[in-house]
C-alpha cells in the first residue's frame, strides 16, 4: 500500500474493543453535547429483524442512553418486518412515502437518504437488518471516533465475513462477494486513495449529519460507494475512520442476485468518474452503457450493431440458435 494509504490506515483505524465502556461514551457523548439516532434499512427481514431491535434497545437504550432515536425505514416489505418493528415501539416509515415528490424509488440507497429526513440526530448510524449475529458493538464501533474527535466525520465498520453456502455451513473469508469482485478492484483502478478500507460496501457506518447531507445517495446498492467515493471527496480521506467489529454474519443472497448489486457498483463508479473526470474514456463507457440495458435476469441487447460484435459468442448458446432457427436439428 502506498504511504498515504499506510499511514491513514495507521492513524483512522480503531476496533471496537476500545469503546466497549458504554458509560465513558456515554459522559463523552453529554460533554460534546451530540444527539445520536441510528436508522435501520429492511426489505422483508422478519427472521433478524426483531433481534437487531430488542438488542440495541436493551444495550444501547434502556441500560445505557446512547442512542436518542431508532427507526426503521422499510423498503415495502411484504412480510412481517414492519409489523415486528411496530410491535416493539420503534417508528416505521416506507421510504416510498417520504418525500414522494422526490421520487419514489425501490431501493437501499433511497431508504438511507430518506432516513436523513425522518430522524434528528447529529449523528445517524445505519445499521443492516439482516445480521444474524448482531452485537451492540456493531453500534458503539462506530460511535466511538466520532466521539473522540472531530476530524472523523464518516465511519465504516469492517469484520471477518463468512458466507453460509449451499451446505447450511458457515465458511469462514467467503463473504463480501460482490466487494472483492467488484468493489476493491474499482477502488484500486480508480481511487487507490481508498484502498486501506477494509470492508467499503459495509452496511454498518455512518457520520455526522452535516456530512451526509452534502453527499450523493444513489437509490440502489451503489449507495455505499457513492458515499464513500462522495465524502472522500469533499471532506478528504483522513475524515474517514473504519472500526473492526469482528465478524458479521448476514443472510447472504444468492449469486446471481448480486449481478445486480454488481451492477450499480459499476454504474455509480462510472457516473462519479465521468462528473470528475469526464474523460473520453468514461464518455466511451458510459455511451456502451447507454445502449445496453439491464434487466434484473439477464443482460439483454437493443442495439443491433451491438448484437453484431457478441453474436459469434451468442451463436453458441442453444436457445440463441433455436431462436434464430439456426440449429438444423431444432424441433427435430
Ligand atoms: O431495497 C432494499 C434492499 C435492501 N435493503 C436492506 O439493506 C440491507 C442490505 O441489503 P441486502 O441484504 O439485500 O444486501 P447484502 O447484505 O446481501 O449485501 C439489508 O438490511 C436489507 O434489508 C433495504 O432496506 N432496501
Ligand atoms: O459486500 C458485499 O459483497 C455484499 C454481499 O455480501 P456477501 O457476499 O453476501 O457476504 O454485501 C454488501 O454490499 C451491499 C452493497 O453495497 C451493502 O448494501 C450491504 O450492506 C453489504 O452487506
Amino acid at each position: 500500500m502506498s504511504i498515504l494509504v499506510d499511514r491513514w490506515f495507521a492513524e483512522n483505524t480503531f476496533s471496537a474493543t476500545e469503546f466497549e465502556n458504554l458509560e465513558k461514551l456515554l459522559a463523552l457523548k453529554q460533554e460534546r453535547g451530540l444527539t445520536i439516532s441510528v436508522a435501520l434499512p429492511a426489505l422483508n427481514e422478519e427472521k433478524t429483524v426483531g433481534n437487531v431491535i430488542t438488542c440495541i434497545q436493551k444495550n444501547l437504550m434502556q441500560d445505557v442512553p446512547l442512542l436518542d432515536e431508532l427507526v426503521l425505514i422499510d423498503s415495502d416489505s411484504e412480510d412481517r418486518t414492519r409489523e415486528i418493528a411496530a410491535g416493539l415501539g420503534v417508528p416505521v416509515y416506507i421510504h416510498q412515502q417520504i418525500l414522494p415528490q422526490y421520487g419514489a424509488r425501490r431501493g437501499k440507497g433511497e431508504a438511507l437518504w430518506k432516513s436523513l429526513y425522518v430522524t434528528s440526530g447529529d449523528i445517524l448510524l445505519w445499521v443492516d437488518t439482516d445480521i444474524v449475529n448482531f452485537h451492540p458493538r456493531f453500534v458503539y464501533g462506530l460511535i466511538g471516533p466520532l466521539l473522540h474527535s472531530p476530524r472523523w466525520k464518516f465511519v465504516k465498520g469492517f469484520y471477518r465475513r463468512p458466507l453460509r453456502g449451499e451446505d447450511g455451513q458457515l465458511h469462514p473469508g467467503r463473504g463480501g462477494r460482490v466487494t472483492e469482485l467488484t468493489a476493491r478492484p474499482l477502488i484500486n483502478l480508480f481511487y487507490p486513495q481508498l484502498s486501506g478500507i477494509i470492508q467499503p460496501l459495509a452496511g454498518e457506518y455512518g457520520g455526522r449529519r452535516e456530512v451526509l447531507e452534502r453527499v450523493q445517495f444513489t437509490s440502489g446498492y451503489g449507495v455505499e460507494i457513492s458515499l464513500l467515493i462522495d465524502v472522500f471527496e469533499q471532506f478528504g480521506l483522513d475524515a474517514i475512520a473504519q472500526v473492526d467489529l469482528e465478524e458479521r454474519v448476514h443472510t447472504n443472497q444468492p449469486l446471481d442476485k448480486l449481478s445486480k448489486m454488481s451492477f450499480a457498483i459499476i454504474q455509480t463508479v462510472i457516473h462519479k468518474l465521468e462528473k470528475r473526470f469526464g474523460t473520453e474514456l468514461v464518455k466511451n463507457i458510459n455511451r456502451t452503457m447507454k445502449t445496453m440495458h439491464y434487466e434484473p435476469d439477464y443482460f439483454y441487447l437493443e442495439v443491433d450493431e451491438i448484437a453484431e460484435r457478441f453474436r459469434p459468442l451468442m451463436i453458441e448458446l442453444p436457445e440463441y440458435r433455436q431462436q434464430r432457427g439456426l440449429d438444423e436439428t431444432a424441433g427435430a
